[in-house]
Parts: C-alpha cells; sequence; structure tokens
C-alpha cells in the first residue's frame, strides 16, 4: 500500500477530525479570548514611491507618519511599493499550488524538532506548544552574492525538480522582499534620526526566513487561532495577505483588524529593531483569527540580519547616562531560543534577555 493510500491528501478529513476535538477554551489566556467584534484601524498608509520621489515635503511626512506609528503600535502599510504585483500574484498561486498537495508531498519538507525551516501543521502535530489553526512552510533565504539561489536549491532538494518554477518565484519574490526592507530601512533610520545608510547597510547582507502560512477553515472559529498572540522576534516582517481578513494588531489596549489591501504590504517592527532602535520603535503585538468559511494565506517575510552581525543600538540612540535596555546578542541565538527554550510569544525579547544574563551568553 503506498504511503498516499495510507496518508490520505484529504486535508478536510484532516481539518475535520481536528475540527472535531473539543477545544478547551480555558487553554486561552486573557487577551487570547475575543471579546467585542474587533474594529478595523485606521492604519497609517505609507506612500513608499513619494518617499523615494526626493521631495523634501514628502520624504519629512513620510518620515514622521512612520517614527509615529513605530514609537506606538509598531506597524504601518506601504503601498507604490514598487513590487510586480504579477510576482505577487504568482506567489500566492503556488502558495495555494503547495498546500492543495497530497499530505505526502507536503512532509518531504516536514520540519525537523528545534529547525525552523520546514513545512509545519497542527493537523499532523508538528507543531510544538498550543495547535494553532494553520500550516505553514518556512525557508531560509539569502541576499549574500554566494547564496544568489537558495530558495531554487531548497525546493529541489526537498520537494524534486518538478517545483523548479516554484522555487523560482519564490526566489524572486524573496528578492524583492529584500530590496523593499533596505528601502524601508532607509525610511526607519531617517525617522529615528540616524545615519541614512545605518540599518540599510546593517541588514546588506540578510539572512531572512520566508514563510507561507494556510489557515482552513474551522467549525468554531471562536475556540481557537490561526497565530496565538505574539511579537515577531525577527528585526522587520513585511507581509501579503490575501483577500480574506484575519491579521490583528493590539492596539489602546484592544485588538483591531487589519483589512486586507492587494496593493498594499503590512510592515511590523519585530523584536530585533526594536532592541537594536533601543526600544524606541516598538515590536507590534499581532495574532491572525481564521473562519468557517474560506481559507486564509498569508506571504510573510522577516528580515533577519546576518549571522554574524551585533544587534546594538548606534550610538546616536544610545543615553550612556541610563543602563541599556537590552544586551547585546546576535539573530542566530535569539533564534536558537525561540527554537529550543522559549516559542515567541508575547514575552520573548524580556524572557531571551533574562536568559542570556543567567547563561551569561556572548555575542
Ligand atoms: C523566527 C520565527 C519563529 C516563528 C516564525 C519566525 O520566522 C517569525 C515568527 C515566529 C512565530 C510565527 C510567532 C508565533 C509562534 C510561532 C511558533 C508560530 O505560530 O509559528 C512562531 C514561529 C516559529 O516557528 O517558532
Ligand atoms: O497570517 C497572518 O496574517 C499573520 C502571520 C504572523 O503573524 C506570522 O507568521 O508571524
Ligand atoms: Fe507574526
Amino acid at each position: 500500500m503506498d504511503i498516499d493510500s495510507i496518508i490520505t491528501n484529504d486535508k478536510s478529513s484532516m481539518v475535520d477530525e481536528k475540527n472535531s476535538l473539543i477545544f478547551d477554551a480555558s487553554q486561552m489566556k486573557h487577551g487570547e479570548k475575543d471579546c467585542a467584534i474587533p474594529q478595523e484601524l485606521p492604519a497609517p498608509l505609507i506612500d513608499l514611491g513619494g518617499f523615494f520621489s526626493g521631495d523634501p515635503t514628502t520624504m519629512q511626512e513620510a518620515s514622521r507618519l512612520v517614527g509615529e506609528a513605530c514609537r506606538s503600535h509598531g506597524f504601518f502599510l506601504v503601498v507604490n511599493h514598487g513590487v510586480d504585483e504579477n510576482l505577487i500574484s504568482s506567489a500566492h498561486r503556488n502558495m495555494d499550488m503547495f498546500f492543495n498537495l497530497p499530505l505526502s508531498e507536503k512532509l518531504k519538507a516536514e520540519r525537523k524538532i528545534g529547525e525552523h525551516c520546514g513545512y509545519a501543521s497542527s493537523f499532523t502535530g508538528t507543531f510544538l506548544q498550543k495547535l494553532p489553526w494553520k500550516e505553514t512552510l518556512s525557508f531560509q533565504y539569502s541576499a549574500k552574492e554566494h547564496s544568489s539561489h537558495i530558495v531554487e536549491e531548497y525546493f529541489q532538494r526537498t520537494m524534486g525538480k518538478s517545483f523548479n518554477n516554484l522555487g523560482k518565484v519564490y526566489q524572486e519574490y524573496c528578492n524583492s522582499m529584500s530590496k523593499l526592507s533596505l528601502r524601508i530601512m532607509e525610511l526607519l533610520g531617517m525617522s529615528l534620526g540616524v545615519q541614512k545608510d545605518n540599518f540599510k547597510d546593517f541588514f546588506k547582507d540578510n539572512e531572512s526566513i520566508m514563510r507561507i502560512n494556510y489557515y482552513p477553515p474551522c467549525h468554531n472559529p471562536e475556540l481557537t487561532l490561526g497565530t496565538w498572540p505574539h511579537y515577531d522576534p525577527t528585526s522587520l516582517t513585511i507581509l501579503h495577505q490575501d483577500c480574506v481578513s484575519g491579521l490583528q494588531v493590539f492596539v489602546d489596549n484592544e485588538w483591531h483588524s487589519i483589512n486586507p489591501n492587494y496593493n498594499a504590504f503590512v510592515v511590523n517592527i519585530g523584536d530585533t529593531f526594536m532592541a537594536l532602535s533601543n526600544g524606541i520603535f516598538k515590536s507590534c503585538l499581532h495574532r491572525a483569527v481564521v473562519n468557517n468559511y474560506i481559507p486564509r494565506k498569508s506571504l510573510v517575510f522577516f528580515l533577519c540580519p546576518d549571522k554574524d552581525k551585533v544587534v546594538r543600538p548606534p550610538t546616536e540612540l544610545v543615553d550612556f547616562n541610563k543602563p541599556r535596555i537590552y544586551p547585546d546578542f546576535t539573530w542566530p541565538t535569539l533564534l536558537e531560543f525561540t527554537q529550543k527554550h522559549h516559542p515567541a510569544d508575547t514575552n520573548t525579547l524580556q524572557a531571551f534577555s533574562n536568559w542570556l544574563q543567567h547563561n551569561n551568553v556572548q555575542p
């Protein structure tokens, strides 16, 4: 009997089986339970093309808006971003193709315990902690010259030659996300009043993580979540939602829905950039909810610095009369902490700082 007849590809049977589980809502901590229907948040919409037009007034206004947003809740939307819309659509189509594969095919990329890349699903028990209602595929990206085919090679190696086209699409998508990230880093640098290229140079050789998320419909969406409340431990997140809402951010003590906008990317500050900005810019608290009628998908690029970069705020942002808020660290140390000690949640950076001091870990 071949693997396909053993592991049915019938996603609905896996999802139905999970649907039948009585989800113990008491597992949800305060702030995870849904109370009122979240209101949409009029998120700051940054015209990136305008910022790069060179017009001083437009640049100043964009810098002010971004600074305001990142000093409070840590997210904003960018439009006129320059990313080819055909590439975005192709990335979404390939996400559909991947998640509609037979489970036996997806398990070729199965994520190993303690590793951050690969296929994981709460319907096959490969999520360690409280089971979120989603399937994910994460893979490494590198902006380094000698790694210019790292994404294509990942798909060829794990899924086989028939995935060459999918690998090329995500290689190109990640290239465009890396370029967009560096443009946003110029904007963040201006907002923080540091040298324009400071952060752009810091992330030039980024070794980032790309993730595609698939959230199946759930019979009892109010009893679970697609992604639990968390701060991304990474530096900057560039997220593209499909046309189904589900992303929520926690602002002014309540959850707000970020309605899908196909022409926009949602950009949020992560823990590593909060540390890099010496706590001036805030990591964004967010989650993903699910629904009972239509699947939802998201493309998420997590910008991460080169493994040797030490996360230390530029001197312009440090008050030497006060203690540093976060100790120096490297991203691989924080990544390993989230994979082996403390899954990313609403307290990662504080727990990590304590762990660094307790274990006397030096960068
Ligand atoms: C470094 C990472 C860990 C998670 C993926 C990511 O690349 C950035 C976001 C993190 C995550 C999505 C935050 C919520 C909990 C988590 C376990 C998940 O729901 O997938 C996190 C990811 C992880 O795989 O640890
Ligand atoms: O799918 C979403 O809208 C949010 C996903 C997310 O926060 C994550 O993958 O870190
Ligand atoms: Fe996130």
